[in-house]
């Protein structure tokens, strides 16, 4: 970028997770609408933040509604929504935050452009793997149903694709599991490596 000039800081990422004990990193859970993102991100930032742990959510809140308003569910702007969420969990990470992200995420190869993005080793991936027909019976907004009657266009699983992860760093099958149990699944998996700075 011409006559852009970064300036070096005095404090950088490793003197923010010195100071505050913990590591950084970014928990990316992807899958169908429904599929149980949101509630396991939420409870598991519950658990992360009772032990004094830094935590932020991004989700559909947080970023459709501000910095991605405007943003459609057509493929390209699918695919700019995840690349944004990618540079903001990035400086989130630099800032020594643990980031829970829960979007669907649904092209390969924008997961891997996040991953690239925050470094791979900053960077968990969790395919909440729960079949179509189960989330469709939750139908936890009523948008499988109107998607069905045609009133919602390029809806992901009906109308638009979702590639399922081929090596994600965990897989939680919701409809298996309790949430308690994905919750302490995902926390043994995750918990010494947010623990050594
Ligand atoms: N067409 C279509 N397809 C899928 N989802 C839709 C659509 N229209 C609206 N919604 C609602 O938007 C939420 C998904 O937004 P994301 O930003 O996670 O999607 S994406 O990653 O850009 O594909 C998704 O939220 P979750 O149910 O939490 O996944 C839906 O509530
Ligand atoms: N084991 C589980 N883990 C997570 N969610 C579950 C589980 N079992 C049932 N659910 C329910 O599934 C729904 C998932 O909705 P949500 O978290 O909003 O999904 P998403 O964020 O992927 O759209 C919630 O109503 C939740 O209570």
């Amino acid at each position: 970028m011409e006559h852009i000039h970064p300036h070096q800081h005095k404090i950088v990422r490793q003197d923010r997770l010195r100071k505050q004990g913990h590591g950084s990193m970014v928990i990316w859970f992807t899958g169908l609408s429904g599929s149980g993102k949101s509630t396991l991100a939420s409870a598991l930032e519950a658990r992360l933040f009772e032990e004094g742990i830094r935590t932020y959510i991004l989700d559909g809140d947080n970023i459709r509604a501000g910095l991605n308003k405007g943003l459609s569910f057509s493929d390209e702007d699918r695919k700019e929504n995840i690349r944004r969420i990618g540079e903001v969990a990035k400086l989130f990470v630099d800032a020594g935050v643990v980031v829970l992200s829960a979007f669907i995420s649904p092209f390969a190869s924008e997961r891997q452009l996040v991953r690239e993005t925050v470094g791979a080793e900053n960077y968990f991936e969790v395919f909440v793997d729960t079949p179509l027909e189960v989330c469709e019976q939750r139908d936890v907004k009523g948008l499988y149903e109107k998607a069905r009657r045609g009133e919602i266009k390029n809806f992901t699983g009906i109308d638009s694709p979702f590639e399922a992860p081929q090596a994600p760093d965990l897989r939680i099958e919701t409809h298996k599991l309790s949430l308690e149990e994905a919750v302490e699944v995902l926390y043994k998996n995750i918990s010494t490596r947010i623990k050594k700075a």
